[in-house]
Order: C-alpha cells, then sequence, then structure tokens
C-alpha cells in the first residue's frame, strides 16, 4: 500500500534531451489501487515519462513522487516497491523460466517466488523450457509474473499488450486485472489499443507531443463529455472553448464538448460518447489547443 493514497504524483515535469523536449509541464495525480492507461501516439513522450517514473531518468524540470517519495532522492526500499515491465518485455532469452525465477529472487527482497510458479503453472508454461523457446505471449506472461512477484506496490507496464495478438493480449490483461482484485498494487501501463482501456482501467492520461492533454477518472470523463449532433452550422464552434472537435458533413455537424450546456435550438441532440472516440478527438486535436472550459455550443 502507499503511504499517501497516492500510487504517483508528477508536479510540472519535463524532460529534455539533446534534440529538444520530450514531455513538458506534466502535472498528474493518479489514486492507489487503480488501473491507469497512458495513451498517445508514437513519440508523444510515454515511455520517458515512464522512465522518469521508475527512476531510470532525471527530470529537467519539476518532481516525481512515487508512493509518496521524490523518486530521485528513492532508497533501495522505495524502487523495491516500484516494478517495471520494458518494452517488448525482455528477458535473458537463454535463462529457462526456472532459472529466470531463481535470479529474481536474488535480485529482489521481497520476491515471491511461489506466487510467480503458481501463475505460470496455471497458464501452462514449464519452468524447464528456455524463454527464447516460448511464444511472444508466452514471454509477456513470464515477464509480468515475474513483475507480480516482487509485490511491487506500483506496477508500470511500457505497452505490455502491443505486440501481442487478441488472444494473448485478452489472457494479458486478465492476469493483470486479476492481480488489481487481489489488492495492493497500482498499475500504470502505456498503450496504443485504445478500444479495451474501458474494461481494464479506471484512469486515463492521454498524452500528445510531450504534453497531457486530457487526464481523470474514466467514468467522470465520459459523464463530462458528450457528441453535439445537429444540422450543419456555419457559426464559429470550432473555437468555442467547450468544443473538443467539430466535425461537418453536407448537412449534419457533430461537436464533441466538455462541461457544455445542452443545446437547445431546434434539431440538436445530445449523445453520450465512446472513450475511444474521446480519446482519437484529444489525439487529433492541433498541439497548441487549449484546455476545454467555458460554455460555447448551440444554443
Ligand atoms: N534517449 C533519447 N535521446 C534523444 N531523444 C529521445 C530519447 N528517447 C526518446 N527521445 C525522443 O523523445 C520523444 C518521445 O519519445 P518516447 O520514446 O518517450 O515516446 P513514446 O510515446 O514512448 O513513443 P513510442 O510509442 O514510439 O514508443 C521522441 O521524439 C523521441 O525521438
Amino acid at each position: 500500500m502507499t503511504d499517501t493514497g497516492i500510487a504517483l504524483r508528477t508536479d510540472g515535469v519535463g524532460k529534455r534531451y539533446r534534440k529538444g523536449w520530450a514531455l513538458r509541464d506534466c502535472t498528474l495525480t493518479l489514486p492507489a489501487g487503480g488501473v491507469t492507461a497512458l495513451v498517445g501516439p508514437n513519440g508523444a513522450g510515454k515511455t520517458t515519462l515512464l522512465r522518469l517514473v521508475v527512476g531510470l531518468l532525471a527530470p529537467s524540470t519539476g518532481t516525481v513522487e512515487v508512493l509518496g517519495h521524490d523518486v530521485t532522492a528513492s532508497t533501495p526500499q522505495t524502487l523495491s516497491r516500484v516494478g517495471f515491465l520494458a518494452q517488448d518485455h525482455p528477458l535473458y532469452k537463454r535463462f529457462t523460466v526456472a532459472e529466470l525465477l531463481r535470479f529474481g529472487r536474488a535480485c529482489n527482497l521481497r520476491f515471491d517466488q511461489g506466487l510467480a510458479e503458481r501463475r505460470l503453472a496455471k497458464l501452462g508454461i514449464p519452468l524447464d523450457r528456455k524463454a527464447g523457446a516460448l511464444s511472444g505471449g508466452q514471454q509477456a506472461q513470464v515477464a509480468l509474473a515475474l513483475a507480480l512477484a516482487k509485490r511491487p506496490d506500483l506496477l508500470v507496464l511500457d505497452e505490455p499488450v502491443a505486440s501481442l495478438d487478441p488472444l494473448a493480449r485478452h489472457e494479458f490483461l486478465q492476469v493483470l486485472m486479476g492481480a488489481v482484485a487481489e489488492g495492493g498494487v497500482s498499475i500504470l501501463f502505456s498503450s496504443h489499443v485504445v478500444h479495451e482501456l474501458e474494461r481494464v482501467c479506471d484512469h486515463l492520461v492521454v498524452l500528445n507531443h510531450g504534453r497531457v492533454t486530457l487526464t481523470g477518472d474514466i467514468d467522470t470523463l465520459l459523464a463530462e463529455h458528450r457528441l453535439l449532433v445537429g444540422p450543419r452550422t456555419t457559426a464559429d464552434v470550432d473555437r468555442a472553448d467547450t468544443v473538443v472537435q467539430a466535425v461537418h458533413s453536407d448537412r449534419h455537424t457533430t461537436l464533441l464538448v466538455r462541461d457544455g450546456a445542452l443545446p437547445t435550438a431546434p434539431g440538436w441532440q445530445a449523445q453520450p460518447v465512446a472513450l475511444e472516440d474521446l480519446v482519437l478527438a484529444y489525439l487529433r486535436r492541433p498541439s497548441g489547443a487549449g484546455t476545454t472550459t467555458a460554455p460555447g455550443v448551440p444554443a
């Protein structure tokens, strides 16, 4: 469990590489015990943010607090409470699964080998098989079992399902959700696969061009946004602060609005928005777009 009820807090975090800023002004608070998806296109800064969270990179600006402790000043005890599964779940391919488990036990203070063995037995993954001889889905499961056996309070995963087929992806996410249901672990994972997020996550962070463009509890975000569909309007709605996205066809205009008043003009209807459409709308926003705050929909 965490000392503060908060798994992760970042304040004004930026990361500058030689060629420029990969992350700017990132301020987030993630509650403990939840599953958070970090979504963004290639190059958005997801890996950079995750590496800052687990202490593999130091921020150029701002602070990162994990489980109530500043990451840059973390002790081995604090870091031992954070698990990290890097992109493509790297394993020593010549080690057998049993050897990987022994290695995990030797390197981690709180490693629960029995837990990892039970998870792998349930999935039918043989302990005497070399990691390199396992399928991609099995390798991902071994990497996850190793990470969970560390009994982390915060588990950070970088695109864990990107290379998996739909079945392996489903099984992987099932195991992850099972671990959350058992309690005690907060999860932050990055993903390109948006359509499964609603089933798996309770919190969302959308990152685009190195900046957080949307963050919050998923149910709250869905309740705050709606689609307004009506006759094609020539009004300059795109520039209203509440309008996240405006799409015009020959006869209709569809507006995605946040915290907007319901339209009263004839022919306009309000509809709920699906999570995938919400994420895509924020990803399509130009990088300089401001936040969506004040009312401004057809009346
Ligand atoms: N070690 C590095 N040195 C210099 N620039 C880097 C380094 N790592 C990342 N970058 C740059 O920082 C930006 C963000 O990269 P990052 O890998 O964090 O994005 P990402 O969202 O994880 O992308 P992907 O989905 O492709 O993995 C990119 O422009 C990338 O080229």
